[in-house]
């Protein structure tokens, strides 16, 4: 049995998981359509549709797409001092967690002379988004580009929406991330409109199309990933923001409400839930939560966020059903704050990045922990998975036969060659045996 509270303690009781999920998922599908239009109008007109979306969507029309290396070179220079400290260590833990993840080729002997071998490339050329409507992430730089460069991408392009207070350009701190990263191709272009650029390329811009499309943004960039995904890959859809804390009664509400407010303070769409085996933590969160909100920075859009269909308390009978739940939600962030973790982390299967304890809130990893905080929402980390090198590069099979290894086979490829009726298939291995003294091997 599950019970639901919303912010303002109305309670919807006996509901069953079946029926609270819709309630508590955004959909991304409803902002394909604006998405679709955005893109098109890109690849027809060019930069002039991406000035144009500058203008309707950001309020301010860009001197150029193209942020000049100078600008870039200014930005780093003019960086406040423990900006750049902050951003130095996040880059150093990015990138040495990041290093740990390279995979190692792989070889499988089959027989004398028969072997697979596994090997890993770097994908060529990569558009990585960097958010800028509601807030600016430069963390979101160090996120995209550490891993991608650890894999040895070879060239990197980096959007992100133009700022009306930066006469139309990158937000300088963003600029001043990619410049101390390297990065020299960085345009001022959001949204949708900047996904399309990536994909099909904008040729008036100089901008080549790229392979892969990664990095976070709103509902119109993830529904805009979702539709360039077959023209190029993407990473997962990494739309508004989730947290789902477990917390049982040795848990402190007050940084329970805390972490949630945290992701709250994103986006409206952003959903905070807490799932929970005691009533009266629930209440006692509540409040905290309460507090929290009516004094916030970012005070309407917390207050929106909670108060929204996607975000809830929920009280459930024990610390395997609040697994299950969560099993079945598969949230972005998930944060265990139980007596027991470890026991409780051997039952969680679906999650973007796990936080363990009182000493991990969800904001350590969005800057500092070394861990990526580009990571899937709506449920997709039941099939998929934050960012980190492995996204940037493809594995290869490469197939090594001699010919005994290949002799040893031989039978076995005709028969289901001739169960195929494709005999094209079973010729193509007995013609590399015709010249020998036994003939065909089949
Ligand atoms: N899942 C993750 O890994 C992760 C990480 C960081 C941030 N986020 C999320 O990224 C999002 C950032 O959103 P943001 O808005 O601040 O920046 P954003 O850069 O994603 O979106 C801004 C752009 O949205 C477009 N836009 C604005 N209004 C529109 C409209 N009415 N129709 C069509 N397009 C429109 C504009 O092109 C604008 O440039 C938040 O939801 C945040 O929670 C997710
Ligand atoms: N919580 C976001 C991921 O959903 C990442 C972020 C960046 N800056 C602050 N937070
Ligand atoms: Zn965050």
């Amino acid at each position: 049995m599950i019970t639901t509270i919303d912010l303002r303690g109305t309670t919807h009781s006996g509901g069953e998981l079946s029926q609270l999920m819709p309630r508590a998922r955004v959909d991304v599908s409803a902002s394909a359509e604006a998405a679709s239009g955005l893109i098109d109008d890109v690849r027809q007109r060019g930069s002039a549709a991406l000035l144009d979306q500058a203008e309707r969507l950001d309020g301010v029309r860009p001197d150029s797409i193209r942020v000049p290396d100078a600008v870039i070179r200014r930005a780093v220079e003019h960086l406040a001092p423990a900006v750049r400290e902050a951003l130095d260590e996040a880059i150093r833990r990015v990138r040495a967690v990041s290093s740990a993840q390279l995979p190692v080729p792989i070889s499988t002997g089959l027989s004398d002379g028969g072997m697979v071998q596994q090997r890993w490339r770097p994908i060529r050329r990569v558009g990585l988004y960097v958010p800028g409507g509601k807030a600016v992430y430069p963390s979101s730089v160090v996120m995209n580009v550490v891993p991608a460069q650890v894999a040895g991408v070879a060239s990197l392009a980096l959007a992100s929406p133009p700022q009306k207070d930066f006469g139309g350009s990158v937000h300088p701190t963003i600029l001043a991330a990619a410049g101390l990263l390297g990065i020299d191709e960085v345009y001022a272009m959001g949204g949708a409109g900047a996904i399309g650029a990536f994909a099909w390329g904008v040729p008036d811009l100089g901008l080549e199309p790229v392979d892969l499309v990664t990095g976070p943004g709103n509902v119109w960039v993830a529904a805009a990933k979702r539709i360039v995904r077959g023209q190029v890959g993407i990473d997962a859809e990494a739309g508004p923001t989730e947290i789902l804390v477990i917390a049982d009664e040795s848990a402190d509400p007050v940084l329970v409400a805390a972490d949630l407010v945290s992701q709250a303070e994103h986006d409206e769409l952003a959903a905070a839930v807490l799932v929970t085996d005691s009533a009266a933590f629930a209440e006692r969160t509540r409040a905290e939560l309460g507090l929290l909100a009516e004094s916030a920075h970012h005070g309407t859009r917390v207050r929106t966020a909670l108060d929204g269909q996607q975000s809830a308390i929920v009280i459930v009978d024990d610390i395997a059903a609040a697994a299950g739940f969560s099993n079945a939600y598969g949230p972005e962030h998930l944060e265990l704050q139980v007596r027991d973790p470890d026991a409780l982390l051997a039952m969680i299967d679906n999650a973007g990045a796990i936080f363990v304890g009182e000493h991990s809130p969800v904001s350590l990893g969005d800057y500092l922990a070394g861990s990526n905080h580009v990571l899937p929402t709506g449920g997709q980390a039941r099939f998929s998975s934050g960012l980190g090198v492995a996204t940037f590069l493809r594995p290869q099979q490469v197939i090594r036969y001699e010919r005994e290894g290949l002799r040893e086979v031989a039978g076995h490829i005709h028969a289901l060659a001739n169960a195929e009726d494709l005999p094209a298939h079973a010729a193509a291995v007995s013609a590399r045996f015709r010249a020998e003294p036994n003939g065909d091997t089949a």
